[in-house]
């Protein structure tokens, strides 16, 4: 089920059109990650979507439903600037917030929510005494504490500490694992990377790539670089070279390592299995392959991804096959 549906939304501040005919479909049950460097966009599109500023094209709805207002209490948003109120306690902010949407929390679930965020020991105190971190998680209580199927967070870990943020992470995979949808920006790119389903990259009010993290790798990736460290080739030097030159580009044999250009991993074990015949043992393979920070600034810098990765999953993969 889509959960949310956008068409040709676009906004218009002047004659500077921030957000331009943006399409875009989230289903339910996604932790949809939206990236994109400072003034992107990101901000002005969740905006329009959660209804804090109007659209000037374009249409989307929410759990199905075109019109907002029908849908605002299954809903819950961490907007980019949220507003507190200086004398209201944690728990206070909560009430008030969970009877805007038609719905009253008891003070005991209040301190379960806040709890979550890591709030526990400032439930009481005014907002007017929290630092930007605990307003930030205030605001993520907020968003939540109403149990809305569809979470708009804005930048949910952006000056938290480390620890509070993993909290905050652990926090998205349960609401997703109890069946909500979050649609989240961040500029933690390992964070999107850790917990994201899907993603979307917009870079001046255009989505320019979309997709689950490996289909934005196989858009980046024409050809991958594998290093193979192996017993010495010996005597079987004659069958093994031809071999990977027929099966790989730009081969280097040095020390027992042997590096080459592959245009499919699923080639990695067909090397493998041809060494273990020709009695040949492989000891490690490193594969090079971007993470999302190289795809997102290869993005910005239309430059070439060059970082080294070692990838267990491709390793464990490789361990099956063999
Ligand atoms: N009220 C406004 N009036 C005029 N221009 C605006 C307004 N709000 C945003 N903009 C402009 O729209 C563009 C997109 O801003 P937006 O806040 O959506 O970016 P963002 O991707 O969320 O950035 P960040 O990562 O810094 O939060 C920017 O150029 C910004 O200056």
């Amino acid at each position: 089920m889509n959960v949310i549906e956008v068409n040709n939304l676009s906004k218009t501040y002047g004659k500077n059109n921030v957000v331009k005919n943006v399409n875009l479909v989230v289903k339910k049950g996604e932790i949809y990650g939206f990236l994109g460097r400072n003034g992107a966009g990101k901000s002005t599109f969740i905006n329009m979507i959660t209804g804090i500023i109007n659209p000037s094209a374009g249409s989307f709805t929410l759990l199905n439903e075109p019109n907002l207002q029908n849908v605002k209490r299954r809903i819950g948003v961490l907007p980019d600037y949220s507003t507190f109120y200086d004398s209201l306690t944690a728990i206070g902010h909560l009430k008030y917030f969970t009877g805007i949407h038609g719905r009253s929390i008891s003070t005991a679930e209040c301190k379960w929510v806040l709890q979550r965020v890591g709030l526990s020991e400032h439930a009481n105190k005014r907002a007017g005494k929290f630092s930007f971190g605990m307003k930030k998680k205030l605001g993520i209580a907020q968003a939540i504490a109403h149990n809305p199927e569809l979470i708009f967070l804005d930048e949910p870990t952006s000056g938290i500490d480390a620890e509070s943020a993993l909290m905050i992470q652990k926090l998205m995979l349960e609401l997703k694992e109890a069946g909500k949808t979050i649609f989240m920006t961040s500029h933690n790119l390992n964070e999107i990377e850790k917990i994201c389903t899907r993603l979307a990259i917009m870079r001046d009010g255009v989505i320019i790539n979309e997709g689950t993290l490996d289909e934005l790798r196989a858009h980046y990736l024409s050809a991958i670089t594998v290093q193979i460290k192996h017993s010495p080739f010996s005597s079987k030097q004659n069958e093994v070279i031809p071999f990977l030159q027929s099966i790989g580009k730009e081969i280097i044999t040095k020390d027992n390592k042997t590096t080459l250009t592959l245009d499919t991993e699923e080639k990695i074990p067909v090397i493998i299995r041809a060494m273990m015949n020709l009695k040949i043992n492989v000891y490690r393979i490193n594969v090079d392959e971007p993470s999302l920070e190289e795809i997102f600034l290869d993005h910005r810098n239309q430059g070439t991804v060059t970082k080294e990765n070692t990838l267990s999953n491709t390793i464990s993969k490789l361990k099956m096959s063999i």
